[in-house]
């Protein structure tokens, strides 16, 4: 079975050159400025440049008015949105309409109450990634480098379309597909050297890691622009 991995938290060159030679299916640009991986829109809009046609570059936003949508799609150029804050069922359906892409839901996990929400969210959302709650005391709603209990997903319906995140590292990921059967993966913290500065060296053996132990990371070429699935 093919496994897509999203780099995200992206804001080098180098990074994403590692990424999309390693064979990320999505690279992912934070839009968040308390994240030390925050991008502006316009270093967002070059760094996507080498990856259209190879992986789907991906905007993360928390709470985004449309005002602030309107300027990232245009200039960016985003092929997915990820709608990372407290947005209802009606803003993601909302934000689908208006822009006519794809649509990922994060959210966040601790309990099975938790999963039966973000299950909520199947009928609007493109895709869910299901993503840790932050720790107390946390600016960021995502990209804490905390896992949950994987356990949670371990008998979901197979028809369920989510990207596993949270956490998430070299060394544990084999555990993570074990026990949840995910087919899509979500890193940030754990491919860097510290917060917000992403390691090249990390993210290609990430991505070798995840294709090495028999999971078969899907190739660049495999994911054709437009193709989200
Ligand atoms: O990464 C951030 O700084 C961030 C800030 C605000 C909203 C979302 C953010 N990250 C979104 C992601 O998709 C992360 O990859 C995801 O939360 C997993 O992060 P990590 O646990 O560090 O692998």
């Amino acid at each position: 079975m093919d496994i897509q991995v999203k780099i995200c938290g992206l804001s080098d060159d180098t990074a994403v050159r590692a990424a999309l030679d390693g064979g990320a299916s999505h690279i992912g640009f934070i839009f968040f400025p308390p994240s030390p991986r925050h991008v502006s829109i316009e270093a967002a809009r070059a760094l996507r440049a080498p990856a259209r046609g190879r992986a789907l570059a991906v905007a993360v936003t928390v709470d985004a008015d449309d005002a602030q949508l309107d300027e990232i799609v245009s200039v960016m150029e985003p092929d997915v949105l990820q709608l990372h804050g407290k947005e209802g069922p009606e803003r993601v359906r909302a934000v689908k309409a208006r822009y006519g892409l794809p649509v990922i839901k994060a959210c966040s996990i601790r309990d099975a109450g938790d999963v039966d929400a973000a299950l909520a969210y199947r009928s609007v959302a493109d895709r869910l990634l299901l993503d840790a709650k932050a720790p107390a005391g946390s600016k960021l709603p995502g990209g804490n480098g905390v896992s949950f209990d994987w356990g949670l997903l371990a008998t979901l319906d197979e028809g369920v379309d989510y990207m596993l995140s949270g956490g998430i590292t070299i060394g544990n990921v084999d555990n993570a597909l074990s026990v949840t059967h995910a087919r899509a993966l979500d890193v940030s913290s754990g491919v860097e050297s510290a917060p917000g500065v992403k390691d090249a060296q990390l993210i290609s053996q990430f991505l070798r890691t995840v294709d090495e132990r028999g999971h078969g990371a899907r190739s660049p070429a495999e994911v054709g622009q437009g193709s989200f699935s």
